[in-house]
């Protein structure tokens, strides 16, 4: 007679999105749980959540904010799942009360990159030509490139990494180049294609809030859960993204905001944070830093509000106020 499976014996099911870096990234996690608990089976679950199959809808007309996480979160609440790897820049900075944010693993290269279209001689933004058409559908990036670059022209361009890449590559498309994050690429071995990677003190680029870290998320209360994934979260990481969603969470009021962000611990306890406010056009843009010593979330937390409150400050609101009434396009 066949064992009657103890639910220590059934699989730990891993939920993530359809797109191979999503897997890629499920795989890594599940090869270092599998090292913590090698009795354990795992198994992966990949979904294609609404914001994956309507590509042609304007982001933000789709109505719902978490396009890419609430199929994820409604197995995880109904025991399908046990856990869910996302990219924390996807998770939206409100989570449903059913759910936790566990666990966010050591980040990887937060950056921006410009990858250039196969064939192309350029190496830089800087020597792109006059009307070289960048492809990108973040309006955070688009308006940090046109406060810099002002005579880029930007043409819209959704799918997964490996699609983004061959639309740019096609001799026939009309993109010179596109920007996508560094972790992106490098996770799915595609890292050999980026020309260039963009940051504030070189250029002025500032990232997404979150990019290129994991983000873990469980059922809430699931506490065998979060004691297995503990094991897997960085200290840095964790309260670096934490003031950086915070800060993202506090601006935000509801909508969604071309925003970008830089963390960096000056000291082992210090933590440095920047960030820039765009108009939509890039004609207008606030830019305020903070610091301070922390260690725990809410006094990382509490640097991302005192940020925000500072860009407020400084005429953010005014940036923030028109493009609410232009409800932007997100990430
Ligand atoms: N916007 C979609 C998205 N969400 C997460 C990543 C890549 C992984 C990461 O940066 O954490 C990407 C691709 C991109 O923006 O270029």
């Amino acid at each position: 007679m066949a064992a009657v499976p103890t639910p220590s014996d059934a699989p730990l099911r891993i939920g993530t999105r359809r797109s191979n870096l999503a897997v890629v990234q499920a795989e890594g996690i599940r090869d270092k749980l599998q090292k913590l608990v090698p009795g354990r089976s795992f198994e992966i679950v990949t979904l294609r959540p609404l914001g994956d199959r309507d590509k042609t809808t304007a982001l933000y007309e789709m109505g719902v904010k978490n396009l890419w996480t609430f199929e994820l979160e409604e197995k995880l609440v109904s025991g399908e799942l046990d856990l869910v790897v996302h990219c924390l820049k996807d998770m939206p900075t409100a989570l449903p009360e059913t759910c936790e944010l566990a666990s966010i693993p050591t980040r990887d290269d937060p950056r921006d990159a410009l990858i250039v279209k196969a064939g192309l001689p350029y190496t830089s933004l800087s020597t792109l030509p006059d009307g070289a058409v960048v492809g990108t559908s973040s309006v955070r990036r688009s308006a940090q490139l046109q406060r810099i670059y002002p005579s880029l022209k930007f043409a819209n361009l959704r799918g997964n990494v490996e699609t983004r890449l061959a639309k740019v590559d096609d001799p026939e498309s009309e993109y010179t180049c596109m920007i996508m994050s560094a972790a992106g690429l490098q996770r799915v071995n595609l890292g050999h294609r980026i020309n260039e990677y963009l940051q504030s003190s070189t250029g002025g680029m500032y990232h997404a809030v979150g990019q290129g870290a994991l983000g873990l998320e469980i059922r809430r209360g699931d506490t065998k859960m979060h004691e297995l994934l503990n094991q897997l979260a960085d200290h840095q990481s964790t309260l670096a993204c934490l003031a950086e969603r915070s800060l993202l969470r506090t601006l935000e009021g509801g909508c969604s905001v071309p925003i970008g962000v830089e963390t960096e611990w000056v000291e082992s306890d210090t933590l440095h944070m920047r960030s820039i406010v765009v108009s939509l056009d890039g004609s207008e843009s606030v830019r305020e830093h903070v610091e301070a010593r922390l260690s725990t979330a809410e006094e990382a937390e509490l640097l991302g509000q005192q940020l925000a409150a500072k860009l407020v400050k400084a005429g953010a609101q005014t940036i923030l106020d028109t493009i609410v009434i232009n409800r932007p396009a997100k990430e």
